[in-house]
């Protein structure tokens, strides 16, 4: 089989980008995804991102995990593919794109990526955590000592102990200033502590504007793979106009074979 590829990277969360316009990949092939994304047999990713034809808009987003499985929305994944779509001449600066949880827009600048995410009307605010879906689902914990954390360890036992078979994310946060909040994930679906998480920041800039540790609306998040920085409107509805920014990057290509 012989299937080129291109490796992407979003503030160190990374991916397998595949072009399915002309559906040379086999999507049902879980053992085939979980390979390729694999770190020692394979080329190694968080996850693996096919960029297809759509109907009616710029083009569809099939996010699956690095274990093979199809997944819910990647927001690292988002911002990478609307550059990959750029350099693919599919758009120019802006995007409109269907994803597994709705439709997306977003725009390309230099190599910063701007990605507007679903809004958010429901924040559950737990005695030591908060619950809430940005795309995927996020635990968002307050902690001390962030970088001495055991964030593979506690990520695992919660996301397994708390959300049962089918999961969720776990993000461990801590407070840096006013406005900025330092985030270390761990993901479902990888398994394992990722670099940084679309998503899991987006999760991370609402749930402390909710429980009141900041008043600010433009968040800056920082991960162990880069900054991200999140912004939104908080409405009677909820959290709306909500979008996340950062880097992307092409890091190479190449062929499967
Ligand atoms: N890395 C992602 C999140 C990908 C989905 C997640 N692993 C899940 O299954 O919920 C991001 O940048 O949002």
């Amino acid at each position: 089989m012989q299937l080129p590829f291109y490796k992407y990277q979003g503030t160190g969360n990374d991916f397998v980008m595949i072009d399915n316009r002309h559906a040379i990949f086999p999507k049902n092939n879980t053992r085939l995804v979980a390979q390729l994304c694999d770190r020692r047999f394979g080329i190694g990713a968080d996850g693996l991102i096919l960029l297809e034809d759509h109907a009616a808009v710029d083009f569809t987003m099939v996010y699956y995990n690095a274990d093979g499985n199809l997944s819910s929305m990647c927001g690292n994944g988002g911002r990478c593919i609307t550059h990959f779509a750029k350099f693919l001449g599919v758009i120019n600066d802006n995007a409109t794109f269907e994803a597994v949880d709705g439709m997306h827009t977003a725009t390309v600048e230099g190599g910063i990526v701007k990605l507007k995410m679903n809004d958010v009307s429901s924040v559950s605010v737990e005695k030591d955590f908060v619950f809430l879906n940005t795309g995927s689902p996020h635990h968002v914990q307050l902690v001390d000592s962030l970088e001495q954390y055991d964030v593979f360890s506690e990520g695992k036992r919660i996301r397994n102990t708390i959300y049962g078979s089918e999961g969720a994310n776990v993000n461990f946060v801590t407070q840096v200033g006013s406005d900025i909040f330092s985030v270390r994930t761990y993901e479902r679906g990888v398994e394992d502590e990722t670099l940084s998480c679309g998503t899991g920041v987006t999760a991370v800039a609402i749930a402390m504007h909710a429980i009141l540790k900041t008043e600010a609306t433009t968040i800056a998040l920082q991960t162990p793979g880069g900054n991200l920085k999140v912004y939104f409107e908080k409405t009677q509805k909820g959290y709306e106009n909500v979008y996340l920014e950062g880097a992307a990057k092409q890091v190479y290509k190449g062929e499967w074979s």
